[in-house]
């Protein structure tokens, strides 16, 4: 037998970051939701009890490092399933991105074979267990659009976005997760953006209040590593994206946009300098 599960990219419209805690990771308030561009995957059966993972993707790792792979482990250890399986990757996410590709995978997986070994696990429970494996782990198991709390594992769903365009470039860098929260100083913080603000803009469906109210606490720890990030920003905004932030802990940057007309414009001009850019609409 074989099920198929979709693991989408998330973005973060807001990310803010509380304190640092005793146990080193740090306090967050984020507001997430997802586009679509996504990975595949695709699990089979085996009857004999080991994990298999391959992918079309020459740079991720296929063994016990690859999210997925944990995911499979997990649940079986947990259940006590004592069955194997296949699961083929079909990789559409940028890895090392700030698009959770890695954290989707690993939720589909759990969504996948809570199916394919017919456990009934309810959703929240394997939320639970996703938590285990990451922090974006949570919300990518249960999705839609929610604000992110603790280390990102308390989750509480609100409405959708007004619907737009988004563009996603990535530079060709890779950012480690850990290194930028490493560095970031709460301390040294001006402002920090509102969580309020950013739902109520949902909530009324407005894209203006929304695109102003973007914001990521962790933009200027990256940009300061690596300054193309901002550059990438800046050409964004001047190519006449309405909204610009960086995702997560970087390297990509998305800008919203609300009138079709001027997507290919945009997409043309990033085209120019960074290879990987990507039309996406967010999923509701
Ligand atoms: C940047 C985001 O992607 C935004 O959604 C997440 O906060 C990070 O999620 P993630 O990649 O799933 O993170 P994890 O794999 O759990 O943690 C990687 C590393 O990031 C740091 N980390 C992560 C989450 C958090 N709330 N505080 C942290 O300090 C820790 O050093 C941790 O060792
Ligand atoms: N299934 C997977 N897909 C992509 N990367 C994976 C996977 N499993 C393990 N990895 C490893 O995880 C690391 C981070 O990749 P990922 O694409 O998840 O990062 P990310 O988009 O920055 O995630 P986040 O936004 O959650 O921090 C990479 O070094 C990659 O080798």
């Amino acid at each position: 037998m074989k099920v198929y599960e979709k693991a989408p990219a998330k973005i973060n419209l807001l990310l803010d970051v509380l304190h640092k805690r005793d146990d080193g990771y740090h306090e967050v308030e984020m507001i997430m939701t997802m586009v679509d561009l996504a990975d595949r995957l695709e699990m089979e059966e085996l009857s004999r009890d080991t994990i298999i993972i391959s992918s079309q993707a020459g740079y991720i790792p296929l063994d016990e490092k690859n999210l997925a792979f944990q995911a499979a482990k997990l649940i079986k250890d947990r259940y006590d399933v004592r069955k194997g399986v296949y699961i083929h990757l079909d990789k559409k996410i940028p890895v090392a991105a700030g698009l959770a590709g890695g954290s989707s995978d690993a939720a589909a997986t759990l969504r996948g074979l809570n199916r394919l070994w017919g456990l009934g696990i309810p959703l929240d429970e394997l939320s639970r267990l996703g938590a285990e494996l990451g922090s974006d782990v949570p919300y990518c198991v249960t999705g839609g659009t929610a604000i992110a709390r603790g280390r990102g594992e308390l989750l509480e769903p609100i409405g959708n976005p007004p619907q737009c365009w988004v563009i996603l470039a990535k530079p060709p860098i890779n950012v480690s997760t850990a290194d930028v929260y490493g560095r970031f100083r709460a301390s040294q913080l001006s402002e920090h953006p509102s969580t309020a603000a950013m739902v109520s803009a949902i909530e009324r469906g407005s894209f203006t209040y929304m695109c102003a109210g973007l914001g990521n606490v962790l933009e200027s720890v990256t940009m300061k590593l690596y300054p193309e990030v901002e550059q990438l920003k800046e050409s964004m905004q001047k190519l006449g994206a309405e909204g610009v932030l960086m995702s997560g802990s970087g390297p990509t940057v998305f800008g919203l946009v609300s009138k079709e007309a001027k997507v290919a414009r945009i997409y043309n001009g990033l085209r120019g300098f960074c290879k990987e850019v990507y039309v996406v609409r967010m999923l509701t």
